[in-house]
C-alpha cells in the first residue's frame, strides 16, 4: 500500500513530445547521420504533397551548410500553396498536427509528425528554433516565424512572427538548424536521385556547402491529386466503427451508404439483415452486442473493391522508364504498372521495372529501389517486404543467378501506392509483409523477368554471331596470303571484307574514289549514343552524315560524330572522295544491325 502511495505520486501523463524525445529512433531520427537525411525527407515529402494538391510543377530549393565543426544548416524551399499564417506554428510545432491523417488517399505524409519530429530534433542537439517562412498568394506579404515546441506540453511557441517581403508569390521556406556530419552527404544524394525517379515531374535544385546541381524534371505534367475515397467495410474495426456510429445521427441503412465506399442501398440492407437488425434503427444508440454482428456483417458480405483509379496515383510505366533512363545508364529497361487491388479495404497499386547492363556494376547483388507513395524507403531493406518478394522470385529461370537477391548488372525498383502503406514503423523505412502487396509485387516482377530473359537471349545470339565473325576474320589475311603466293599475285586488301563480316567494328575504304554507305538501325526498345569516327590521313576521302550528328575534333586527323539513335531509327552515312579513308565506329552497343554497301 505504501508502495502503491509512493509510486502514485510519480505517474502522470506524458507529453507525445516528451515520449519521441526520448524514442527519436522510431520516427527516424537514430543518428546525426540519419537525422538529417530524414528531416531533408519530411520536408520534401511536404513539398511534393502540397505542390500536388494545388497542381503546381515542384521546384524545390534544398541547401545543407556547415556552419560550425557539427551543426548543420539545412533548408528546403517549395513553389507549393504556402500556409495561413495562424496554421504554421501548429503545423510545425505540434506533433501528431496534420491534414492526411483522416484521409483515405495516396500522400506521402500520412501520420501528422514529420515535419514537426524534424523541429524537434534541431531543437534538442542545438537548441535552436526552426525559422518557417510562409506565403499563400502574391497579394499577401509572407509570414516568417521562428517556432519550437513546448515539449511538456506538444504546443507550438512563437519566438518572433513577422511580415517580409518574397520573391516567391507562393510557397514554403523551412530552416532548421541540427548537429550532423558530412558522411551524409552522400546518402543525401542517393535520396535526391531516387526521389527525382520517382517523381519525374519535380526539379530539385541541390546546395551542398559550395558545390550546387540540379535533378531536372522529365515530365511537365503534374500528377492528378489522389481524390479522397470513404473507408471500404473491410478495412474497419471495432474501435473506429464505434467513434464513426456514436458521432451519426442517421438510420442504418442511410449510414452505411454515407460512410463507406461501395456501399449502396442494396448492399446496405443485405448487411442490415446478416446482422440481424433494423435497417431503420439510430446508428449512436447501437451498443456493443449489435456493433459486433454488424461488423461481422459488414466484412462478410460480398463488396466490390475499393476503386484503385482516383484514390491512388501511380507514376506509370512510361515515365518510370523516363526516370531511371534520366538518373542511370542500362541496355534494357522495362517497366510494368499492375491492375489496382486491395488489402483489407485498403487499395493499393505495384509498379516495377527492371534495369539491365550498362554501367551497373557487373557483379553483386542486384541494386534495389523501393519506394512507397513516391517516397523512395532508404532504411532497414532487410525488413522490408518488398524485398522478401524479390528474394522469393525464382530469378535462375530468367536467366540470372541468384543469391538471395538476384545477382549481376540489374536494378530493381519496385513502387507500392496505396491509400494506407501498411509500414512496419512510424519511421516509415519498410513495408509490412501483407501477402497480397507481396502477390502483386511478384507477379510484376514475374512479367518483368520474362521480358528479361528475352533481352538476354537476343543479347546472346548476337554475341555468338559476334564471336564466330571474329574467329572467320581473324584466319580471311592468312588465306589472302597464302591464295596470293599460289596464284603468285599481289596480296588482295581484306579490311573490307573484314569490315562486312564484323559488320560493327572497323570500316575501311582504301580503295580510291567510289562511295561506302553504312545503314544502321536501332532495333532495341531504348536509344543509344553511337559515335562515328573518321581516322583517315588528311589525303583521304571525306565522309558526310546526316545534320542530326553533332561533329567535333579530337586531335589533327580524327573527326567525331555522335548521334543519338531512337528505337527504330535508321540512317545511311556516305563516304566518298578519291584518297580512300577509314572510320570507325565505336560505342555500337547491342541490337543495331548495321549494313555495308561498298562501292556503291
Ligand atoms: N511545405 C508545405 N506546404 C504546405 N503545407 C504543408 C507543408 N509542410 C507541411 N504542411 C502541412 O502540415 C501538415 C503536417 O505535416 P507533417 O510533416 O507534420 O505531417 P504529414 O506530412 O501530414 O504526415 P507524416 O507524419 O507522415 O509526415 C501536413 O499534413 C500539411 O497539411
Amino acid at each position: 500500500m505504501v508502495l502503491a502511495d509512493e509510486l502514485a505520486k510519480k505517474q502522470r501523463s506524458i507529453s507525445v513530445a516528451e515520449f519521441f524525445e526520448k524514442n527519436k529512433q522510431m520516427l527516424g531520427f537514430d543518428s546525426p547521420t540519419r537525422g538529417i537525411i530524414t528531416t531533408i525527407k519530411e520536408a520534401i515529402d511536404n513539398s511534393l504533397d502540397a505542390c500536388e494538391e494545388a497542381q503546381v510543377l515542384p521546384d524545390i530549393l534544398v541547401s545543407v551548410r556547415r556552419i560550425s565543426n557539427d551543426v548543420f544548416r539545412v533548408v528546403v524551399e517549395d513553389n507549393g500553396p504556402g500556409i495561413v499564417p495562424e496554421k504554421m506554428p501548429s503545423v510545425f510545432a505540434k506533433l501528431l498536427y496534420g491534414s492526411r491523417f483522416h484521409q483515405v488517399r495516396q500522400t506521402r505524409g500520412q501520420q501528422g509528425i514529420g515535419i514537426s519530429a524534424a523541429v524537434l530534433y534541431a531543437q534538442l542537439t542545438t537548441g535552436k528554433p526552426t525559422i518557417v517562412t510562409s506565403r499563400t498568394d502574391a497579394k499577401n506579404k509572407a509570414h516568417t516565424m521562428s517556432l519550437v515546441i513546448k515539449t511538456e506540453t506538444n504546443e507550438p511557441e512563437v519566438l518572433s512572427h513577422e511580415e517580409v517581403d518574397w520573391i516567391l508569390p507562393h510557397g514554403t521556406r523551412v530552416q532548421l538548424e541540427f548537429k550532423s556530419n558530412i558522411a551524409a552527404r552522400k546518402k543525401l544524394i542517393e535520396y535526391l536521385k531516387y526521389t527525382s525517379i520517382v517523381n519525374p515531374h519535380a526539379k530539385f535544385r541541390v546546395e551542398i556547402d559550395d558545390e550546387s546541381f540540379t535533378f531536372e524534371r522529365v515530365s511537365s505534367e503534374v500528377p492528378p491529386c489522389p481524390v479522397a475515397i470513404k473507408p471500404h467495410p473491410y478495412g474497419i474495426e471495432l474501435g473506429v466503427l464505434k467513434r464513426m456510429t456514436a458521432a451519426s445521427d442517421l438510420p442504418l441503412k442511410e449510414f452505411l451508404v454515407e460512410s463507406f465506399s461501395k456501399v449502396g442501398e442494396k448492399t446496405a440492407l443485405e448487411i442490415c439483415s446478416s446482422a440481424r437488425l433494423d435497417s431503420a434503427v439510430k446508428v449512436s444508440s447501437l451498443g456493443l452486442e449489435s456493433l459486433n454482428p454488424l461488423l461481422d456483417a459488414m466484412q462478410t458480405t460480398k463488396i466490390p473493391a475499393p476503386s484503385a483509379s482516383q484514390c491512388l496515383s501511380p507514376i506509370t510505366d512510361e515515365l518510370i522508364v523516363k526516370g531511371m533512363e534520366k538518373e542511370f545508364e542500362l541496355d534494357f529497361i522495362k517497366a510494368r504498372t499492375r491492375p489496382g487491388s486491395v488489402y483489407g479495404g485498403h487499395s493499393f497499386i505495384v509498379e516495377a521495372a527492371i534495369g539491365y547492363g550498362g554501367k551497373l556494376p557487373p557483379e553483386g547483388s542486384a541494386i534495389l529501389l523501393r519506394f512507397a507513395n513516391r517516397v523512395p524507403l532508404l532504411y532497414q531493406q532487410g525488413a522490408c517486404a518488398i524485398t522478401n518478394a524479390v528474394q522469393n522470385v525464382n530469378w535462375k529461370s530468367y536467366g540470372v543467378s541468384q543469391s538471395g537477391l538476384p545477382t549481376g548488372p540489374i536494378l530493381i525498383l519496385v513502387h507500392v501506392a496505396a491509400t494506407n502503406v501498411p509500414f512496419t514503423s512510424e519511421s516509415k523505412d519498410a513495408v509490412a509483409a501483407v501477402p497480397e502487396i507481396e502477390r502483386e509485387i511478384t507477379l510484376a516482377l514475374q512479367e518483368l523477368g520474362r521480358d528479361l530473359k528475352m533481352f538476354l537471349s537476343r543479347r546472346d545470339r548476337n554475341k555468338l554471331q559476334d564471336d564466330r565473325a571474329r574467329a572467320i576474320c581473324s584466319v580471311i589475311p592468312l588465306i589472302a596470303a597464302k591464295v596470293g603466293e599460289i596464284v603468285e599475285l599481289p596480296v588482295p586488301d581484306t579490311s573490307l571484307i573484314e569490315g562486312r563480316i564484323m559488320r560493327r567494328v572497323v570500316l575501311k575504304k582504301s580503295s580510291a574514289g567510289g562511295k561506302v554507305m553504312i545503314h544502321i538501325d536501332n532495333y532495341t526498345t531504348k536509344s543509344q549514343e553511337i559515335s562515328l569516327y573518321d581516322i583517315s590521313g588528311d589525303n583521304a576521302g571525306d565522309a558526310t552524315v546526316p545534320p542530326s550528328f553533332v561533329s567535333e575534333m579530337d586531335g589533327e586527323y580524327t573527326k567525331i560524330w555522335k548521334v543519338t539513335l531512337s528505337a527504330g531509327e535508321a540512317f545511311e552515312v556516305t563516304y566518298t572522295g578519291s584518297g580512300g579513308g577509314m572510320i570507325e565506329m565505336q560505342g555500337v552497343a547491342e541490337n543495331l544491325k548495321v549494313v555495308v554497301d561498298l562501292d556503291v
